[in-house]
């Protein structure tokens, strides 16, 4: 219903009185009043809802809508009439100054069109509006005479509130005693309101340690900070990492602001924390921009938000339009769809992954969150069932943010009626029956061992090498490879570029009702034949090997050009390419250390798989493990043509020149880094020189070479670079075992330098646990 029908039918039926209402219409009101109160009373007093805010909105909003139809229903005492919260007796109930309200809401563009017209009519259109983020948190009224903290009060019913004055002195983010300034002095009397809330992060601890400690867990962040604020003992608040930004003035006496907006300004003067993302706007047409703005980077703020709120910014307008019983006119929260929901987890499953992780994951009762439905969430490791506190047949709370993947916030405690209980891991695999265990001492992880033939490893890493990021190869779905394994056509991966549309047509899958190959079949070999051309990092990919994802892999197939060379390398080699690092050197090393791993290599070899690089195999490396640095413009090369001729002869282009440079080779107009050259005594070529380094290596190039002066000799050259300022021990060794030329050590121990200051980016990426591939995590 619009909101003109809607003020139609009020308007038509404003004389009506609860007893004109119909029997059926006023018992279903009885109701969901009694419903929605006792949902406050759980969220405002216990600090336990038991449905998520959306499902409470929602309760909210039918209550509305009947009154709506029925505007004799709407008496003072309905839910909608009033400001939320209801009391505890842990407090002592103080009133307010000045009335704390709640804000009116708008669920969709229309809502907000109406209220900027409403504002517009009212007041002109010269109004400004105050944009803020929604904070999810609880509102705190804070009572400051003559610059002191001397009263602090949840907001209540509006009127009176809750003492949690000791409370709120426990709190770092709210400062005892304001400071004046010149411009905003500390003024006689004012209370300043705001939000208490709590960082996501800090609340997944917060519950684990309740856990932990055999007590009841929080539902979300935002229970978490009521829950935290409203304890009886203050030195519990007090271990509770809370956190305040104010929002909003309540009674002044001494101090004036003509705009929301400078009020703001005074109050961060004064020491009180203000958002930094606020802001002025000026017509309907921003504020769209800024819900939209707000609605991408929801998870940007460092607090939740559940939407954005607009306040009109001039005060003296705000008189004007005044309040409702439970709202100010002057302002709206416009709401985002909720990303929370609750629903029934019936049951914690595990999944083993491509390399035999056991990951547990929550089934659930469907459930539509943030315009999807959601049945299923990964729970990681058994370690972190526990840190949540779930268990089976709990009503749990989910969170789906956004484009990442949904994730089970925690157990609704108040919703339990004895008959849930503990998930346990299982000891072995539910797949192949092996006994589950640790790789090593102390990993949160626990795997299948029988990485070979486990079916659900074999299955993921089959489905695995035909992805995206690695063969590519259209066809060889989760099905297919199912069907291939099931079928028993290949018996792991090894096999897979050896079927024949002979083999392949044993395979149901691939069948048509008339018993011949069907189209799919055709496709898979074709397919088959034309991924065994793809490139080598596509080929590492698809190895499987740990923390080999893309990245890694390009690295790898740049620095090495065959599968060959990278067997061949030892770990420091490895790990002194650009790009590859320590992590990843070991896992390949330790991959290419099971026998049946090099018999899938083996395999995919004879069936024509190819594990070179064209342009690597047909050059000699004549360049291997020297830096060189090319500055200014050369005729005949690009930049990048130039940094390509020297890697695939197995050099590293290098932008700095230091000591460990074996050339620098100048063009037109070479600027410092030829001056550089000559300071350190670094052989410098020309472009002539530089082809004579190509085709013919650093012995033939070396004569052509311009040299300083004084010019020291190579080995004492390399003698100082090996013993250079910060490589370590290790690396020293690493560097010096690769006998041969002095600039050959010198370059190598370089490599190891760039690898102990930052990481490169490619390896870190790789590395780095929450971007591994594995198991189809990350990517
Ligand atoms: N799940 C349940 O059982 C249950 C029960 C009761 C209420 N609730 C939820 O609690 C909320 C209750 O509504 P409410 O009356 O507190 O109103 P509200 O949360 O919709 O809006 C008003 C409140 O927003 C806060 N706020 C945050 N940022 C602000 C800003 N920048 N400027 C001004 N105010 C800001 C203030 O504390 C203010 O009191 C709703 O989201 C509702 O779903 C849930
Ligand atoms: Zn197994």
């Amino acid at each position: 219903m619009t909101s003109e029908s809607a003020e139609e039918t009020a308007a038509s039926t404003q004389a009506q009185s609860v007893e004109d209402v119909p029997a059926q219409a006023r018992e279903r009101h009885d109701r969901l009043a009694e419903e929605v109160t006792g949902h406050q009373f759980r969220y405002y007093v216990r600090d336990a809802p038991t449905i998520s805010d959306g499902e409470f909105d929602r309760l909210l909003g039918e209550l509305a809508e009947l009154e709506r139809q029925y505007p004799g229903l709407a008496t003072p005492d309905s839910p909608t009439q009033r400001v939320g919260g209801t009391f505890s007796t842990e407090f002592n109930a103080v009133d307010h100054l000045e009335r704390m309200l709640s804000l009116d809401n708008a669920f969709e563009d229309e809502e907000l069109a109406s209220w900027v017209d409403r504002v517009e009519r009212e007041v002109g259109t010269e109004a400004h509006y105050l944009s803020e983020l929604k904070i999810d948190g609880l509102a705190i009224n804070l009572l400051y005479e003559n610059g002191r903290l001397t009263r602090a009060l949840t907001r209540g019913d509006g009127r009176t509130g809750e003492d949690v004055t000791l409370n709120i002195r426990t709190m770092d983010d709210v400062p005892e005693r304001l400071h004046g300034t010149e411009e905003f002095p500390i003024p006689e009397l004012v209370e300043v309101r705001g939000e208490v809330f709590f960082v996501l992060e800090e609340f997944t601890e917060l519950n684990a340690g309740l856990v932990a400690a055999g007590r009841a867990p929080f539902a979300n962040p935002r229970n978490a900070a009521a829950g935290s604020l409203r304890q009886k003992d203050p030195r519990v608040t007090a271990t509770r990492p809370l956190r305040l930004i104010c929002h909003g003035l309540g009674r002044r006496t001494g101090f004036q602001a003509a705009r929301q907006s400078e009020a703001y300004a005074a109050l961060r003067a004064w020491g009180l924390p203000v958002s930094g993302h606020t802001k002025v706007l000026g017509s309907l047409t921003e504020l769209r921009e800024h819900i939209a703005y707000w609605g991408e980077h929801r998870h940007d703020a460092e607090h939740e938000i559940d939407g954005v709120v607009f306040k009109v910014d001039e005060v003296p307008l705000q008189r004007r339009l005044g309040t409702t019983s439970r709202a100010p006119r002057w302002a709206i929260a416009y709401k985002y769809p909720p990303e929370e929901a609750t629903t029934e987890l019936r049951d914690i499953q595990v999944n083993v992954g491509r390399t035999g992780r056991v990951t547990p994951f929550a089934v659930m009762e469907p459930v539509k969150v943030a315009g999807s439905t959601v049945a299923m969430a990964t729970l990681h490791n058994g370690d972190e069932v526990r840190r949540k506190g779930v268990l089976i047949g709990d009503r749990v709370v989910i969170r789906k943010a956004g484009d990442v993947i949904p994730e089970v916030l925690g157990p609704v405690v108040d919703a339990r009626d004895g008959s849930e209980r503990e998930f346990v891991m299982p000891t072995h695999c539910p797949e192949c029956g092996t006994e589950l265990r640790r790789e090593k001492e102390g990993d949160v992880d626990i795997r299948c061992p029988n990485a070979r033939s486990c079916p659900a490893q074999l299955r993921e890493r089959l489905f695995h090498l035909a992805g995206r990021g690695a063969f590519d190869i259209e066809v060889l779905g989760y099905e297919a490879a199912s069907a291939l394994l099931t079928s028993r056509v290949i018996t792991d991966e090894g096999d897979v570029f050896e079927l024949t549309e002979d083999t392949l047509h044993q395979a149901e899958l691939f069948r048509t009702k008339a018993g011949e190959l069907s189209a799919n079949g055709r496709k898979l070999i074709r397919n088959l034949a034309a991924a065994k051309e793809q490139p080598l990092w596509r080929v590492l990919v698809g190895l499987s090997i740990r923390h080999v994802g893309p990245t890694a892999a390009r690295a790898l197939a740049r620095e090495f050009g065959s599968l060959e060379r990278i067997d061949d390398a030892d770990e420091a080699e490895l790990a002194a390419a650009d790009g590859v690092g320590p992590t990843i050197a070991t896992a390949v090393r330790e991959w290419f250390a099971v026998d049946w791993h090099r018999e899938v290599v083996d395999k995919w070899r004879r069936a024509g798989v190819r594990m070179v690089d064209e342009q690597y195999d047909s050059v000699p490396r004549t360049l291997e493990g020297l830096s060189i640095v090319v500055t200014g413009s050369l005729e005949g090369f690009s930049r990048d043509e130039a940094k390509e001729a020297v890697m695939v002869r197995g050099g590293r282009p290098a932008s700095a020149v230091s000591k460990k440079t074996a050339f620098v080779v100048v063009g037109e107009a070479p600027g410092s880094k030829y001056d550089k050259a000559m300071q350190l005594g670094v052989p410098v070529l020309d472009e002539a020189g530089f082809r004579v380094l190509l085709t013919d290596g650093p012995a033939a190039a070396g004569p052509l070479a311009e040299r300083p002066a004084q010019e020291e000799s190579e080995a004492d050259a390399a003698a100082e670079a090996a013993g250079g300022e910060s490589s370590g021990p290790a690396k020293k060794r690493a560097g010096a075992k690769r006998a041969g030329k002095g600039a050959k050590i010198a370059a190598t121990v370089e490599s190891a330098d760039t690898q102990a200051g930052g990481q490169p980016s490619g390896a870190a990426e790789d590395a780095s646990p929450a971007a591994t591939t594995e198991d189809g995590g990350a990517e």
